[in-house]
Formats: C-alpha cells, structure tokens, sequence
C-alpha cells in the first residue's frame, strides 16, 4: 500500500535532517511542507510565536494537545530547560508512531513523552501518571471542536495554576469559536489574539495565549 503523508514526512526527515539537531528537523519538515506537500504542522510563521511564548514562559511543566507528526513537539522541547520535559498527548496511533521517531531524529526522546488515547480520557489521569500538580503551559492543537471541553476539564482537574499560560492554534482557520467565546469572556483568563497565516499559505490564522489569573467568580458582562 502506498505510504501515508507522515511517513512520507519521516523520510523527508530522515533524509535531510542531521540526527540530534532539533533546527534542521524543524527546517526539513518545513522545506517538505513548502515543495512538496502540504501538511498540518504549525509551521514556521506561527511556530515563531509559540517559541516567543514558550521562552517568556520559560515552564517546566508542558502538555501538548495533537502531537500530529511531532513539529511543535520538536520546537517546544528544543527550546526547555534540562529538566523539563514534555507530555504530548495524540489519539491517531499511526501519527504517534512517526512523532516518536521525529523527536527521535532530533535527540529529544528523553525529554517528551507520546501518550496514545483521547485527550478527554488521559487529562483526568495526568496528576497521578507523571506526579504533577499543574501545567505551566498548555498547547491545544487537536481537534478543533475539543479545546473547550478540555480546557474545562483541565480547570476541572486542578491542573491549571495561576500564572499558567495556554496557546490555542488555528482560533480562525480551521476556527474554534466555542472556545474563543468562553476564553475571551471569562475572568479568569487574561487573553492576547496573535494574527498570522495558516501554515505554510496567505490564509489568515491565527494563536491565542490565554494566562490563567486563578479562580475568581463570573463572566465578563
Ligand atoms: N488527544 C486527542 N484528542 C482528541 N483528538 C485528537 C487527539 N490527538 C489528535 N487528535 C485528532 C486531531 C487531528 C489533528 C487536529 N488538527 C487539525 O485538525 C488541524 C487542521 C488544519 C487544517 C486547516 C485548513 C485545512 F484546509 C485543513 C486542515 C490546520 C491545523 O493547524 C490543524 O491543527
Ligand atoms: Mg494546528
């Protein structure tokens, strides 16, 4: 049978990036995405905002919403302290496999950890898996229709503290409005609207980071 596009994408990896360089992992699967075939990957307009984020943030506790192929697995842990690692939760399992081996090629195995399952079954079972209390920073890039029920689930589960930050991808294109509506409208999150292009095209996109303030009452009238 023909192969899949992420495998596709592993080979372009594979073949062009140098093993234990996150940066030329990142610039192969870009290059790949731009000549070749077009895959649903940050990108690098977008993946340049996240690295802002990441860095002003600087976490040590990290969770990943849709890992895909691996791409902002590979940008957020590039860019983390030796002792933090990532939790990047993916319920595709064919995608799982090629982020294993991205991450892989780029010499952060030991620092990311590929959790199988749905998101909405694995966050309830976080603090007692890995022994943490809260994320410092959250990324949601999974299903479009899931980031507020998730975002719920965490603030549900505890595992949001003050201070910590979630960075939502695609808020236009494909669009999360249920959960810009919520976020924006409630007083426990303070959010910033970054303007930017789909990945690899002139489509406009776009993040939104949203730091938690901790539980206060209400809605924004
Ligand atoms: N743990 C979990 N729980 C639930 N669902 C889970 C999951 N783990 C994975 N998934 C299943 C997510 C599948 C990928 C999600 N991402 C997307 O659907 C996505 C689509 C586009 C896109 C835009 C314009 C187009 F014309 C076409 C596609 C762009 C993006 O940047 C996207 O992130
Ligand atoms: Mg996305």
């Amino acid at each position: 049978t023909r192969t899949t596009r992420p495998q596709r994408l592993l080979r372009a990896v594979i073949i062009n990036a140098v093993r234990g360089d996150p940066d030329s992992v990142i610039r192969a699967i870009d290059h790949f995405c731009k000549h070749t075939e077009w895959a649903m990957n940050i990108g690098d307009e977008k993946g340049a905002i996240l690295d802002s984020v990441v860095m002003e943030t600087s976490p040590s506790t990290v969770l990943e919403l849709g890992t895909y192929c691996g791409y902002s697995a590979v940008r957020i842990t590039r860019l983390l302290p030796p002792s933090t690692r990532l939790i990047t939760v993916e319920m595709n399992p064919d995608y799982a496999c090629v982020a294993r081996q991205v991450i892989q090629h780029a010499g952060l195995q030991d620092k990311v950890c590929v959790l199988e399952g749905q998101s909405a079954d694995l966050i309830p079972k976080m603090a007692e898996m890995f022994g943490i209390q809260t994320f410092d920073f959250v990324f949601l890039d999974h299903w479009k229709d899931r980031y507020l029920p998730d975002i719920r689930l965490l603030e549900d589960c505890s595992l949001l503290a003050q201070g910590s930050v979630v960075l939502a991808d695609n808020v236009v294109c494909p669009g999360t409005p249920d959960y810009l509506n919520y976020i924006r409208s409630n007083l426990n999150y303070r959010s910033r609207f970054y303007q930017a292009h789909l990945e690899y095209t002139r489509v406009l996109d776009g993040l939104e980071k949203s730091e938690y303030l901790g539980c206060r009452q209400g809605k924004r009238q």
